[in-house]
């Protein structure tokens, strides 16, 4: 049998077809066991689980005291803080969004940004992730809070999504376009889109003024499983999509206090330094871009 023929069972949805490819069922595997600390902690804070990154200035007075018996706590909670405070900039760059719309959430890990943007716009909000775990993790989480009317995540390769040609008003990546081809991701972006739907993504991306990818995106790429793009081949890849940048933010400053804040965390993944030190060597970049479908 090959891979594209197995057909597993999950609570998510009734029937999920197995993984496209060999590397889609190693990266279901990869969140199906991950179970950091890091993300698993700060998610704690609030009830809002994320797999990004965080931007923003550190508020050191909320930090207080590092020998304060509390100040893991307040570091944790500053974290979480900073994550959320991404996620809430990606959905400025939506637009103002309806109650009647719906918007996609391509590779949705956990849910914690689908609740948030259900909460800002009072719409439908569907996600779509390869990893069973995760959606079954974000279902509970939207009946918990009540919105599972309007929050489904589902077990779904994003290259290939079961919405209608045009039915999305919105729809985005936050942290996930480096587990695929961009062309065929925004390929299909471009399909579910309503024509002037916007389409935005916050990623890390390989800084083309570099020249190569360097040793830090190297060693993020092995970290992680992925495979981080340039900045180069994002627009270019948009541009063939008929996604058109209306704004294009370099998160960067903006994100290295978020580094710099958790490297001195008891929640240290070893992952740290590599993204301090690409971001300070200029060969990695964390940028927004917000795109109309044209
Ligand atoms: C780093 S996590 C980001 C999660 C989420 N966007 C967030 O901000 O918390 C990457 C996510 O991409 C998903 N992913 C990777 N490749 C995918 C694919 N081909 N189809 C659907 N989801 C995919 C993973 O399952 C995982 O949920
Ligand atoms: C910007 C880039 C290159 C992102 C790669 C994708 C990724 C793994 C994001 C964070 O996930 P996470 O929140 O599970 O990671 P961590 O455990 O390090 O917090
Ligand atoms: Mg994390």
């Amino acid at each position: 049998m090959t891979s594209t023929e197995i057909t597993t069972v999950s609570s998510a949805s009734a029937f999920v077809p197995g993984p496209a490819t060999p590397y889609q069922g190693d990266i279901a595997r990869y969140w199906n066991n991950e179970a950091r600390p890091v993300n698993l902690r700060l998610g704690d804070v609030d009830g809002l689980y994320h797999h990004h990154y965080g931007i923003g200035d550190v508020d050191h007075a909320a930090l207080g005291d590092p020998d304060d018996s509390e100040h893991e706590k307040k570091l944790i909670t500053e974290l979480h803080r900073l994550e959320s405070a991404q996620a809430e900039v990606l959905l400025d760059h939506l637009g103002s969004r309806g109650r009647d719309d719906t918007l996609v959430d391509a590779g949705c890990g956990r849910g914690g940004s689908m609740v948030m943007a259900h909460q800002r716009f009072g719409c439908k909000v569907e996600g779509v992730t390869l990893s069973a775990k995760q959606a079954d993790f974000a279902n509970q989480r939207a009946q918990e809070l009540r919105v599972q009317d309007h929050v489904h995540a589902r077990v779904c390769n994003m290259l290939d999504m079961p919405f209608e040609t045009g039915q999305a008003a919105g729809s985005w990546n936050n942290e996930s376009s480096m587990y695929v081809d961009l062309h065929d991701l925004f390929a299909e972006h471009s399909r579910i889109l309503e024509v002037g739907g916007r389409y935005v993504t916050i990623t890390g991306c390989w800084n083309p003024r570099y020249g190569q990818p360097s040793k830090w995106v190297s060693q993020i790429n092995a970290h992680f499983e992925c495979n981080i793009h340039s900045r180069r081949e994002y627009l270019r890849a948009m541009a063939d999509n008929r996604l058109v940048p209306q704004t294009v933010v370099d998160l960067t400053p903006a994100t290295l206090p978020y580094w710099e804040l958790r490297a001195t965390s008891s929640l240290v993944t070893g992952i740290e330094e590599a993204f301090i030190n690409s971001y300070k060597d200029g060969s990695f970049q964390y940028v927004l871009i917000a795109a109309d479908r044209v």
